[in-house]
């Protein structure tokens, strides 16, 4: 029997699946319900199932129609990260619930660097529950569980647990355990272990016909022993309370998006990227994944392949503005926990990224026994970039704590910035004095070589004025004068060297004549106006020159030390609509806006980039960047509108209001 989706299924498109997590780790699950992407119990465990990034070899974990042509339709419960697939046929419908359950989702008390994340608060396993329930008529089930242990390059043992209990699969390192709750109940229910000649890993699989208003419950937890795990399967998984556990992980996600102070326009857009942001979050140490994933390819078939789940300073500080428009700052304080905490000697020895657990060592490997996603290889994890010079990170790093100092939550959480907090800050900006004359790799991460790249110069002035603007106004010690004056060099140089009068434009590097997308975020960190007669020309130049046919905006066309294209990147063109509004080109920036959204999955999420050439997205998924930058314009469009809107009211009162600007 053919069913499943068994023939022609091999890759879906990025932007099709669901995510679903609980602060610790995140799967995607796809529209014909199928887990194919899961690292467990953490973001950067090894994949346990990898069918993304190998259709033949990786391991899934799929629930569905027997019948393998019945499609699923997804959407998240209101209001939290709790996936729901439907598949209806003339003959039934049944729903499957996605969810891993939540006990909290205060990003506080802050606990260790080092905190043991296989169980929770209460003792109990970290899990991935999906159930399955037939709504109307009945509908044939089939539930496939392959289990690929890391990265599928381990073979494993797997065993059925009498009296449909579930299983147990261990490959001597991981070991994983499923509990079948329900089965004893459904005379139809069969479960075998399959494995075919040519497969490394044995496959679980499960049948069973449901009729209106039967279910069965599925349960995924990580055992650290293979004693644990086993104890899981018999003991623990099928006598916890999965309903009550569903009710609580919804009520944690409802109560913490009802924190949200946003009010404006595209309010689901901007909910929808706050959940998927949080998601993002790893509760025991404040970290911030970049995605959940590795190596979903920004050029199809190509080599940009890279591991995102790590803690960038730089994606996790623009995190931090993100959720400062929502009004969240519980996130921030566990960041700045999580930064406090990070090993380094100075500025030098400062890494532009760690584990989430403040790893130094994020050592870059090829998995050639994956054929990657869509074919594009290599597979990647660990990531090459932790030991790269980007001087942008001092920029971003400070700045995140000036506006955490601005947010008051100093105040707030009974904390102050002198003492570790400000001796790191002065440490980075005294580095910033020593270094910022030399060359780096740039925001981009470029892998062809230093260069004077202007965006790391204006992130080196930011550095130096946030530093400037705490010491003055907290009366902190700091050496004051050379600060200003460094600050007002940087600034100078940049204006001399980094903007080309007859490109008429601020270039990517010092002595080029090329365009960088990052500059349309010098406004936006207040190096300038947005409306500088050298800004309004970087824009302008920006559309002409590193836009596609819908707009979308390219990073840069210059060499980069790759090989093979990419994409448009979502967050550059968020970065264009910010720059618009900002200038009050107000319907360019929400058409432009609203056409980016388009390109969003069903369920509201985006990757990197936009492939211009088939309008497909490319690049990991969800990416923290594309949905930071959502937030951002959401908010940018809605400040510029009332603007308009107050310059519109009264002109008398226009005008006074405009002498005053
Ligand atoms: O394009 C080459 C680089 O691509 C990745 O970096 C990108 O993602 C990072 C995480 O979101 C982001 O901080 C950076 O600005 C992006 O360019 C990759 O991680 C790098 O290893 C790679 O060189």
């Amino acid at each position: 029997m053919v069913g499943m989706n068994e023939l022609n299924r091999t890759y879906l498109p990025i932007n099709s699946y669901g995510v679903i997590g609980d602060c610790h780790s995140a799967v995607l699950v796809s529209p014909d319900g199928s887990v194919d992407w899961g690292c467990l119990p953490d973001f950067d465990s090894p994949a346990i199932f990898c069918r993304l990034l190998d259709a033949e070899r990786g391991g899934y974990f799929q629930i569905a129609p027997t019948e393998g042509n019945i499609p699923g339709s997804q959407r998240y419960l209101r209001g939290s990260n709790v996936l729901q697939t439907r598949f209806a046929s003339i003959a039934g419908e049944i729903v499957l619930t996605d969810f891993m359950p939540v006990e909290t989702l205060s990003a506080w008390p802050y606990k260790a660097m080092n905190n043991n994340t296989w169980t929770r608060e209460d003792g109990s396993c970290h899990c991935l529950v999906r159930i399955v329930e037939c709504v109307h008529g009945e509908m044939s089930v089939t539930m496939r569980l392959k289990v690929s242990p890391n990265y599928a390059a381990d073979p494993c043992a797997v065993e059925l647990i009498p009296e449909h209990l579930g299983a147990f699969i261990s490959s001597g390192k991981q070991h994983v355990a499923l509990a079948i709750v329900g089965a004893h109940l459904l005379p139809s229910y069969t479960v075998q272990v399959v494995q075919e000649n040519n497969e490394a890993h044995a496959t679980v699989v499960a049948q069973v016909t449901l009729r209106e208003g039967e279910r069965l419950l599925f349960a995924v937890g990580m055992g650290r022993t293979a004693q644990s795990a086993r104890r899981l399967v018999e003991e623990e998984l099928p006598t916890r309370n999965f309903d009550a556990e569903l009710a609580h992980t919804l009520h944690a996600w409802r109560k913490w998006i009802v924190g949200s102070s946003y009010q404006g326009p595209y309010a689901e857009w901007v909910e929808r990227s706050a959940l998927a942001l949080k998601l993002m979050t790893y509760a025991p140490t404040g970290a911030i994944v970049a995605a959940p994933t590795t190596s979903l390819p920004e050029d199809m078939g190509g080599v940009r392949n890279w591991d995102y789940r790590f803690t960038w300073l730089r994606d996790a500080t623009f995190t931090l503005y993100a959720f400062n428009v929502l009004g969240f700052t519980e996130e921030a304080r566990a960041f700045t926990h999580w930064l406090r905490r990070l090993s380094y000697a100075n500025g030098e020895d400062l890494q532009i990224m760690y584990g989430i657990r403040g790893e130094r060592d994020l050592t870059e490997f090829e998995l050639h026994h994956l054929s990657g996603y869509c074919n594009s290889s290599p597979v990647r994890i660990g990531n090459g970039a932790a030991e790269q010079k980007q001087m942008d990170v001092f920029g971003e790093v400070l700045d995140c704590i000036h506006l955490y100092r601005r947010q008051g939550c100093f105040e707030r959480y009974g904390e102050t910035l002198e003492g570790p907090l400000w001796s790191m800050m002065r440490t980075l900006v005294d580095h910033v004095c020593a270094h910022w004359q030399e060359p780096d790799s740039g925001i981009w991460e470029v892998r062809g070589g230093l260069r004077h790249f202007v965006y790391s110069k204006v992130m080196c002035w930011v550095a130096l004025d946030r530093g400037i603007r705490a010491a003055e106004q907290m009366h902190l010690e700091a050496d004051l004068v050379r600060w200003i004056a460094v600050r007002d060099q940087i600034r100078a140089d940049i204006l001399m060297n980094g903007y080309d009068t007859n490109l008429g434009a601020f270039t990517q590097s010092y002595g080029d004549a090329t365009l960088d997308a990052s500059n349309l975020l010098l406004p936006l960190v207040g190096f300038i106006a947005p409306d500088d007669p050298r800004m309004r020309s970087t824009v302008d130049r920006t559309i002409e020159q590193l836009t596609d046919e819908h707009g979308f905006v390219y990073r840069y066309h210059a060499e980069d030390g790759l090989d093979g294209s990419e994409g448009t990147f979502a967050i550059c063109t968020f970065w264009l609509v910010d720059n618009l509004a900002m200038q009050g080109r107000i319907d360019e920036a929400r058409s432009l806006f609203e056409r980016l959204l388009t390109y969003a999955g069903r369920l509201g999420l985006f990757s990197e980039e936009i492939d211009s050439v088939n309008s497909t997205a490319l690049g990991n998924y969800p990416q923290a960047f594309t949905h930071i930058a959502l937030i951002n314009s959401a908010n940018n469009l809605r400040k510029a509108e009332i603007r308009m809107a107050e310059q519109h009211t009264d002109p008398l009162i226009a005008a006074i209001r405009l002498q005053q600007q």
